[in-house]
């Protein structure tokens, strides 16, 4: 089979079809003025042959973003293996890199490359993406091997840079594209360098932001301004081929009644796209260290008291975007100080596996080793605690020497280390204390009593708090599951105010929330490929896995199914634990009495999953609450600290959703040890539900109401620190007083 490919600019060849998701990435290809494609594309699509469906959406406007957040996972992942192999057979050289193979350049004329460093084309190892450091070019592994081809083909030596094209726009990104860029311009006019601010203004700002010591020439150096409409300090992010302003962040500092600052963060553009490593043009080709830090104003600390360079991740310590990693490439060692706090701590551990662990140090928060701009303020040498970092290669065997400031770490920071809190379900919180990465969660219940329903809120409420999460839906399709929590987001029937839909799927796409494709029975390998690749990718920290018995296969019908449930459980096991992701997985029982409650031991299959399982929850759905359509969530084990209970829950089917409306609903009975009484427990819960009953019908909000909870207290109001869902949110509570400040 074979596609057209006039997309490269002054050629116009077939190139070979190798694979029908080859497709995903014709529209890359897409030559800038390509009438053959402009016109038949966006016309009639369909005059491809056999396309793939994500091109077809990604020109469908309410489609315009599935393609983002949906993992299309290639059926054989590319391994580095295999891309060595390709590139020896074609004859490219190239240099092992920590994260990246180093190619020649083939975007660069012979003339132009000889001026440069020569291996500027960075190979991501485990995807195969690629980026020109010269041009800027960038593309998927299939592109690279397109370009290859063509060059092949028609005995060029090099391409034009402008060959490659990203997907096109439709005029409405285009527009908000612009009006980023003018607001961008706007704001960045609009604003003053500290030299020009009057000394006791200056002196103000400094302290508002805990800069104190950060002089006026280190704020110039890093081009650092101050935003007087809102009191903000703006980090410029210079990039692009003409090292032009492409985007900023604004820091704005909130005090709150009690004297305490808080600190809110806004980019344009918004996250998502806002891949600025903050510090990279003070950088110098020669560096070979480099400190990289969780928040602007600690690399200006670092860069001033130390002099090495040092450079910010975008988003802190919510995520590493691999596109970043060609731009590290260049340093021999790593030091990581993203911040002061155990977060700071566990994000440090992840991102220095896609570092490559050997070049990387950790600085390890403590009393005496806060984040760098604290450790400034407080007169430390920064030098020292960078000298005492602690290499990241670990080692298998560990005395307790070693393992010692990890254990008061633990004990000093009990909140953090206890997870992240549900916002719907405060008596999960309660029992479970909250959810933690690294750890394998096996839910079950009753067929058809609202496993789905019940997984997808409660993992909703955490990634609505920026836990990035993955969907691995076999039984329904993403779009049904989308429509689920959608509805649980907004927490009403959109099917009857279709006129909110846009506004409501405006925010919902902004959750870091990814659907790998798959649907009907899958290989466990394919699965777990996946899981690997989208942690690399968007440092997922969630899977929800609906359900092992769609992993199981053929294998299914034989008499080993136990066996095979056991692998799939054990390696998800070792999953969540290598890669610090907290695993969820839905496991059906096995056919109860239906007047019996389900037990751990009710779980399919042998005693693996229980016993692999951090924690195990039940959706109880007989005998416990007699009220028809009435659940209660068992929480079986739980084995961070023991504690085990129940709870009732009430579904409300406009919304889909099992949380409770008001707060302290629900009555919460701890129970200590596995097995609870059944009698007591519907007993106490009845009771609970009748005493509660009628103030709960007077109190009960409407619709609008739970629009507001959710909008203003799961998104709006949270915390930018730290989370990139909410970092989002709070762009536009910034950005809106900017607009009305104009
Ligand atoms: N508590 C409830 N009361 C009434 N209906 C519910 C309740 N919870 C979920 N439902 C509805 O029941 C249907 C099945 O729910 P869901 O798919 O979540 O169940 P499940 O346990 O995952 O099913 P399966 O066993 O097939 O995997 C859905 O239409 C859902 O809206």
């Amino acid at each position: 089979m074979w596609r057209f490919g006039s997309l490269l600019k002054g050629a116009s060849c077939l190139l070979p079809f190798r694979e029908a998701r080859s497709f995903r990435h014709f529209s890359v290809f897409l030559v800038r003025h390509s009438p053959v494609w402009s016109a038949s594309a966006q016309s009639s699509p369909t005059c491809l042959r056999s396309p793939h469906p994500s091109v077809l959406l990604s020109f469908c406007r309410s489609f315009r973003k599935n393609a983002k957040s949906t993992l299309d996972i290639p059926v054989t992942p590319i391994t580095v293996t295999d891309i060595k192999q390709y590139l020896r057979s074609k004859e490219i050289p190239f240099h092992d890199g920590y994260s990246c193979l180093h190619a020649p350049s083939f975007f660069l004329e012979p003339a132009e490359a000889a001026g440069r460093d020569g291996f500027t084309l960075f190979i991501d190892k485990t995807t195969g993406q690629f980026l020109c450091k010269e041009t800027l070019v960038e593309g998927s592994w299939e592109d690279l091997q397109d370009c290859v081809e063509v060059m092949r083909k028609e005995g060029r030596s090099c391409l034009s840079p402008d060959v490659l094209l990203g997907y096109p726009e439709s005029p409405e990104e285009q527009e908000v594209k612009e009006m980023e860029l003018r607001e961008v311009q706007r704001i960045w006019s609009a604003s003053v360098s500290f030299s020009d601010l009057p000394d006791e203004e200056a002196q103000l700002v400094r302290t508002m932001f805990g800069i104190d010591k950060v002089s006026n020439a280190t704020l110039k150096r890093f081009g650092v301004r101050f935003f007087k409409p809102t009191k903000s300090l703006v980090f410029p992010w210079f990039g692009g081929r003409d090292s032009g302003l492409r985007g900023l962040k604004l820091l704005t500092a909130k005090c709150a009644g009690d004297g305490a600052v808080t600190y809110a963060d806004a980019t344009l553009p918004k996250p998502s796209a806002y891949h600025n490593l903050f510090g990279l043009p003070l950088v110098g080709r020669k560096d070979s260290e480099v400190v990289l830090t969780g928040r602007e104003v600690d690399a200006l600390a670092v860069s001033q008291a130390t002099g090495l360079p040092s450079l910010t991740l975008p988003r802190g310590v919510s995520c590493l975007p691999p596109v970043l990693l060609p731009y590290l490439e260049q340093f021999k060692r790593v030091t990581l100080w993203l911040g002061g706090d155990i977060n700071s701590w566990e994000a440090s551990k992840i991102f220095s596996r896609k570092l490559g662990l050997k070049r990387c140090s950790l600085v390890r928060p403590g009393e005496l080793q806060p984040c760098p701009s604290e450790a400034l303020e407080r007169g430390r040498s920064l030098s020292r605690i960078l000298k005492a970092s602690i290499p990241a290669a670990h080692k298998s065997i560990v005395s307790f020497r070693q393992l010692r400031d990890d254990v008061y770490g633990e004990l000093a920071n009990k909140e953090l280390v206890a997870g992240v809190k549900w916002s719907r379900f405060p008596e999960l919180n309660k029992i479970l204390k909250g959810h933690r990465k690294g750890e394998l969660t096996v839910f079950t219940g009753p067929t058809g009593s609202g496993k789905t329903t019940f997984i997808s809120e409660f993992a909703l409420d955490l990634c609505i708090q920026g836990v990035n999460t993955l969907w691995g839906s076999f039984e329904i399709n993403n779009v049904r599951l989308a429509k689920i929590m959608l509805t649980q987001f907004c927490m009403q029937r959109l099917e009857d105010n279709l006129e909110q839909y846009d506004a409501w799927a405006d925010k919902f796409e902004d959750l870091p929330l990814y659907f790998m494709t798959f649907h009907g029975q899958q290989s466990m390998k394919t699965v777990l490929d996946t899981m690997h690749h989208a942690v690399y990718l968007y440092d997922i920290s969630h899977v929800v896995i609906d359900n092992l018995q769609f992993m199981m296969g053929q294998e299914n019908l034989s008499v080993d199914k136990f066996a095979v449930q056991d692998q799939i459980i054990g390696a998800f096991r070792k999953f969540a634990t290598h890669s610090s992701c907290h695993v969820t997985l839905i496991i059906h029982p096995r056919k109860e009495e239906d007047d019996k409650e389900l037990q751990t031991a009710s779980i399919f299959g042998t005693a693996k999953a229980s016993q692999e399982a951090d924690n195990v929850l039940i959706l109880q759905e007989k005998k416990l609450v007699t009220v028809p359509g009435r659940r209660s969530l068992q929480i079986a084990k739980n084995r961070f600290d023991g504690d085990v209970g129940i709870f009732p829950l009430e579904f409300n089917k406009s919304s889909l959703t099992f949380s409770a409306p008001l707060k302290g609903r629900n009555k919460l009975r701890k129970v200590k040890g596995d097995k609870p009484d059944a009698t007591e427990t519907e007993e106490k819960v009845e009771k609970a539900e009748k005493v509660e009953k009628p103030a709960r019908a007077a109190k009960t909000p409407k619709t609008e109401k739970g629009l507001v909870r959710v909008g203003a207290k799961g998104v709006l109001e949270g915390s930018a620190k730290g989370s990139a869902g909410v970092g989002e949110k709070k762009q536009q509570t910034v950005f809106e007083e900017v607009i009305k400040t104009k």
